[in-house]
């Protein structure tokens, strides 16, 4: 049993500061808002996992203005991690009740921790595997069931952060210690109006009563068999997983042991808890070898090298700024069951800009602010003179009222369409603001001054990478680029002019329709639809709603 009483208590702040440059420059429209804003993500990004991420997701901290919520981005870009991590976390230590604690004391001896420190880290990462898996939308309530030792304190924390992410706690904690941290975790927690529930209160109708029940019993230092009220209170559990239709029933999740199970053995008379889920902590004990439920994740970003190299630990890296990553890999979906319940504002046609031009730089605006990975990037699709159409995703480098512009190869196949066909559409999809833009319009090249001014402005090693590339055309391998590369960064090492190539530039799409979608409840969403129309010797914008 490890001595948690004498160990020093300072919480540490976790949040961290992120701001994204702009990524392109509005001829017209002043430069967006940069975002500044903070909070560990939730949201695993599609970066490598890396002690320095660089793009963070901070969308939570920056769709609350806008009212709207963001269902989809930590799914999406979560299973984009999680695919990753499965791949990646093949093998993966399992450590032993022995080893556990001994690298507990190490973090809380030389190593510099303490134990709250290591709690709110703990709390934190298995508050952000349910917000991961278990959406808000469909799982309000949780009950997190504490036990008397540090798992408990782990339910405690992570009960507050499942507050602040807007889930509604209750927390039933019967073997309550009087050590500063845990009544410091009790009084957070009265503070934010969490209610403590009594044991037996819950003998009564629990499938009905929560949406997710959070079992931080017993962690590694669990042994023998349970003493009451712990026993009931797992037995609870067992009947719970085991009676119910999954469906019906509120999933469970175990914090690093599912409560009951032999920390090495796991349950051993098979007749132990069930969980739907299991977050391990620092790395997984032997006993999560026999976890057979579909949502394992690891938590505990605070593992320092010196206990890697020691154990030799196999884990798998966590995703950008992710505070857990899962762990082996995800349960299979039936894709056509894949579908959001959108929960936006509406989009009204007296609160939109009566020039689309003004209704998408204040969307755009937006998504920069919302933090979106790259908003400019957009599908342009063009269509050749046999009719055939193609779509392919550019970076949008410059709108002004004259339209849309993008650079590309004049030798690509886009162009090569556009040279017979000048019509082309562009969309915008802002998938974690439930929103979408279309645009329409006929395309022509931009001035070989205004190309010559942008491949200018660009790093020195894109304006190679435009030379390099005969975009669309066939070659034998990637060896081919880099050698004409390598020749070309010797060239042109002395930082020298690099001049743009002639068959490099730019397009600009002059819109003649615009329309602008907003996901909502039911598929009853807005679609508001912006058309030219004749005024007398003159054009104007009119605005009409199409069915979704
Ligand atoms: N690196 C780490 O080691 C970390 C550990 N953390 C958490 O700390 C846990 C370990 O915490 P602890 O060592 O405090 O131990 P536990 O929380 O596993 O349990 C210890 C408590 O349970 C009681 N207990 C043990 N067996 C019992 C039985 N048969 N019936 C009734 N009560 C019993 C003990 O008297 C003690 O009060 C981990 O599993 C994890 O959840 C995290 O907080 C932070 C990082
Ligand atoms: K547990």
């Amino acid at each position: 049993m490890l001595a948690a009483a004498s160990k020093i208590r300072t919480i540490s702040g976790v949040a961290s500061t992120t701001s994204r440059a702009m990524p392109f420059f509005l001829s017209t429209f002043s430069a967006p808002t940069t975002a500044a804003l903070s909070v560990p993500s939730l949201c695993p990004t599609r970066q490598n996992p890396s002690t320095h991420p660089r793009r963070p997701l901070a969308f939570f901290a920056a769709a609350a203005p806008l009212g709207v919520l963001s269902p989809s981005l930590r799914r999406s870009m979560a299973s984009l991690a999680t695919s990753t991590a499965a791949a990646a976390a093949a093998e993966v230590t399992h450590l032993s009740q022995r080893d556990a604690a001994e690298i507990d004391e190490q973090l809380m001896g030389p190593l510099g921790f303490s134990v709250d420190q290591l709690m709110e880290l703990a709390g934190l990462s298995v508050a952000a595997a349910v917000a991961e898996v278990y959406k808000l939308s469909e799982h309000t309530r949780v009950l997190i069931i504490c036990g008397p030792g540090n798992n408990g304190g782990d339910g405690l924390v992570a009960a507050r952060h499942l507050y602040h992410f807007g889930y509604k706690p209750f927390v039933c904690y019967p073997k309550r210690t009087s050590r500063p941290l845990y009544s410091g975790l009790v009084t957070q927690l009265e503070s934010l109006d969490i209610p403590f529930v009594p044991v037996e209160d819950l003998f009564h109708d629990l499938a009905g009563q929560f949406d997710i029940v959070i079992d931080a019993m017993f962690g590694f230092s669990f042994h023998g068999t349970p003493r009451p009220p712990f026993d009931d209170l797992i037995q609870m559990l067992v009947s719970l997983s085991v009676t119910d239709d999954s469906a019906k029933r509120p999933p469970i999740v175990s914090v690093d042991i599912p409560s009951g199970w032999h920390v090495e053995e796991g349950d051993v008379n098979g007749g132990g808890i069930k969980p739907d889920m299991l977050v391990s902590l620092t790395a997984p004990k032997l006993c999560a070898k026999k976890f057979t439920g579909p949502h394992h994740f690891l938590g505990g970003r605070f593992v320092p090298p010196p206990i890697s190299t020691k154990y030799g630990l196999e884990l798998p890296p966590y995703p950008g700024t992710s505070m857990c990553v899962r762990i082996g890999k995800a349960p299979s979906v039936d894709i056509s069951s894949l579908r959001e319940n959108y929960i936006s504002p509406e989009l009204l046609e007296n609160q939109v800009m009566s020039d689309p031009f003004d209704q998408f730089r204040r969307w755009f605006d937006e998504a920069v602010t919302a933090g979106l990975r790259e908003p400019n990037a957009m599908a342009l699709t063009t269509v050749n003179k046999a009719g055939k159409p193609s779509s392919r995703m550019v970076l949008l480098k410059g709108v002004d009222r004259h339209g849309f512009v993008w650079y590309t190869n004049y030798g690509s196949q886009k162009a090569h369409d556009l040279s017979e066909n000048s019509n082309a559409a562009l969309l915008f999809y802002w998938n974690e603001m439930n929103r979408q833009v279309r645009v329409e319009g006929l395309v022509q090249k931009v001035s070989e001054e205004e190309s010559e001014k942008y491949f200018h402005s660009r790093p020195r090693g894109s304006q190679l990478g435009a030379i390099v590339s005969k975009q669309s055309t066939v070659i034998s391998g990637r060896d081919v680029l880099q050698h004409v590369y390598k020749e070309l960064e010797e060239k042109y090492s002395d930082g020298s002019f690099i001049p743009k190539p002639d068959y490099w530039g730019g397009y600009r799409l002059t819109p003649n329709l615009f329309e602008f979608w907003q996901g909502q409840q039911s598929r009853l969403h807005d679609r508001l639809q912006y058309s030219q129309r004749e005024v007398g010797a003159s054009t104007a914008w009119q605005i009409e709603r199409l069915a979704p």
